[in-house]
């Protein structure tokens, strides 16, 4: 990595395991600042339970089990007894399918700003419009924000999702297969909107799909059987892979 790419979080020498089953073995990763990162490997891999560690939500599962630093700031976010609700502040999360409350698309952009105590009303505007200015949706919805969030179509409501999940301006964005439930015209939205937030957020991205890895990622981590066998920028790796593995991967001969 070249040397004036700050690193936005560090991870170093990272395990986990459910139970017995041991599902990160040794992760090492510096994630660049203002990039995009992308996860890659086969289903099973790893890619959803590191994601999930940057901002603990393996947590709330019984027996998981960790070891190992995620450094952000020279803090070691894992540390027991550390905020959580400040941590998913400052890293927030997208998933898979859109989740958006059943409350207005209003409320859905301001609910993270409502917990930590806004009430303003102009600043609550403000970060309405901006949040979804930012999440490429303003246009669509600015006429009909009392609408109901659900009325959305699903490419919107990851939109908005996406909106709610910045609207607290956190510094990383974990992004959990964000367009794997939606239409290719709104995956390519989505893909879009990425390269466009990267300017204010780092973000992580976990994906199955190659193209979109090669698409919109600076740079990519192979995973495998719970390690990350390989991580270079985006084009390198694509290009000329160092390892047979992430070779075989993404030319399609396994996983
Ligand atoms: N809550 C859990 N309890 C027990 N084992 C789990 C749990 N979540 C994941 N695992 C196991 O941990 C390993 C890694 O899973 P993970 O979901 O992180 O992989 P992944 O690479 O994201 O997979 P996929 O691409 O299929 O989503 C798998 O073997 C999985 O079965």
């Amino acid at each position: 990595m070249t040397a004036e790419i700050e690193t936005a979080l560090t991870i170093n020498n990272l395990s986990l395991w459910y139970g017995d089953k041991q599902a990160l073995d040794a992760v090492s990763l510096q994630i660049p600042k203002n990039r995009i990162t992308a996860l890659i490997g086969p289903s099973g891999c790893g890619k959803s339970t590191l994601l999930r560690s940057l901002n603990r939500m393996n947590d709330v599962i019984d027996n998981c089990r960790v070891a190992g630093e995620v450094m952000l700031d020279r803090r070691n976010i894992l540390e027991r007894g550390g905020d959580l609700s400040a941590l998913r502040r400052r890293v927030g999360m997208v998933f898979q399918r859109p989740n958006p409350f059943p409350k207005s698309i209003y409320e859905n952009v301001v609910y993270g700003l409502r917990l930590q105590g806004v009430r303003d009303r102009r600043i609550l505007n403000e970060a309405v419009e901006r949040a979804l200015r930012a999440a490429a949706l303003w246009p669509e919805v600015k006429d009909s924000l009392r609408q109901n969030a659900l009325t959305l179509s699903s490419g919107q409501q990851q939109r908005l999702v996406i909106a709610r999940a910045i609207a607290i301006e956190p510094e990383v964005l974990l992004l959990d297969e964000p367009t794997s439930a939606l239409d290719p015209i709104s995956t390519l939205v989505i893909e879009e909107l990425m390269t466009t937030l990267k300017q204010h957020f780092t973000l992580i991205l976990v994906t199955h799909n190659m193209q979109q890895a090669a698409r919109v990622s600076d740079y990519t981590a192979f995973m495998h059987q719970g390690k990350v066998l390989e991580f270079a920028d985006t084009d390198t790796l694509f290009t000329t892979p160092g390892q047979r593995r992430t070779e075989d991967y993404i030319t399609g001969r396994f996983g």
